[in-house]
């Protein structure tokens, strides 16, 4: 584990391999985030990790290596509602990034005009009980109720063992919804598991939820080169094509035990994503159509 003299965690690889795989033209990481810099922008005092500074100028060397175009760069609890090192990271971006907040559930309707002016793109409900201390559903709902003016989405992270549990607030939510990381199924239990049934399941109900296809380091426990996630996903990615997602998830928080390899990880699209166009819907065309939709 690396932590420097003042505890701050460090939970990515300095040195990541270059991929083999080679994303299309305008290809959007769409799961990232940034830590800091610490000293403009400081920690919330409920993180519940202390990252090293995992900055914009970090984020986007990152990106130029592994031959990504874009990022939607998405708050990260260690950050609370304080949303200024995204806002800061997406200014720097000269429009190649857009971004997820944060948020007070009570925020003024101004202060979510400013963030739509800043690139944020929709709200984050984080729901596991190791990052975050409250996840207020009522509040939340009614949230997802003034978002909707602004032509904003809800992602939803939580782990699958409470996917039944709240489906009633899930499906009450007005707007499109993104699931982060698939809500984290056992992939070990293979396609046709019982987490990935109850994940088609809930993506049956409506033609505007979306998953994130991400993280095969925090959900295959057998690791590199990751055959059991590439197993459970693959079909996931053809049978909902147009509603896929795919991120990096650098700075990887938490991962400090691992430092996943990104350059590996890349690899991993190919895999899921098995032909060219499947590929560009899910690194290009579907994110584009989420975050970038006014240019289209
Ligand atoms: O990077 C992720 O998506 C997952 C995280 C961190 C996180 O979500 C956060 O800090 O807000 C995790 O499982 O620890």
């Amino acid at each position: 584990m690396s932590a420097d003299a003042e505890g701050r965690i460090r939970s990515w690889t300095l040195t990541p391999s270059t991929p083999r795989f080679v994303p299309p033209p305008g290809a959007v990481d769409a799961h990232c985030h940034v830590f800091g810099p610490a000293d403009r922008f400081p920690f919330s005092p409920k993180a519940k990790y202390m990252p090293q500074d995992a900055g914009p100028e970090m984020l986007f060397a990152l990106r130029e290596r592994l031959g990504f175009s874009r990022n939607v760069i998405v708050q990260a609890s260690c950050h609370g509602t304080d949303n200024r090192a995204t806002l800061d990271a997406i200014a720097k971006s000269n429009g190649t990034a857009r971004g997820v907040a944060v948020v007070d559930p009570e925020i003024p309707d101004e202060d979510l005009d400013a963030l739509d002016e800043g690139g944020i793109r929709g709200v984050r409900f984080n729901f596991l009980k190791r990052l975050v201390e409250d996840a207020p559903k009522d509040r939340f709902l009614e949230l997802s109720r003034r978002i909707a003016r602004l032509g904003w989405h809800v992602v939803v992270y939580f782990e699958a063992d409470i996917l039944a549990e709240l489906r009633p607030f899930l499906d009450a939510i007005p707007v499109p919804v993104v699931v982060d990381h698939m809500g984290r199924p056992d992939v070990a239990q293979g396609p046709d598991g019982a987490d990935m049934t109850a994940l088609r399941s809930y993506l049956d109900t409506r033609p505007d939820i979306w998953i994130k296809t991400t993280c095969p380091d925090r959900l295959d426990p057998a690791g590199a080169p990751y055959d059991g996630f590439v197993h459970a996903v693959r079909p996931l990615v053809e049978a909902y094509s147009d509603r896929v997602l795919w991120g990096t998830d650098w700075p990887h928080p938490n991962m400090e035990r691992l430092l996943p390899d990104d350059g590996v990880i890349v690899d991993v699209i190919p895999r899921i994503a098995v032909t060219p166009e499947l590929q560009q819907a899910l690194l290009v065309d579907n994110p584009t159509r989420l975050y970038w939709h006014e240019a289209r």
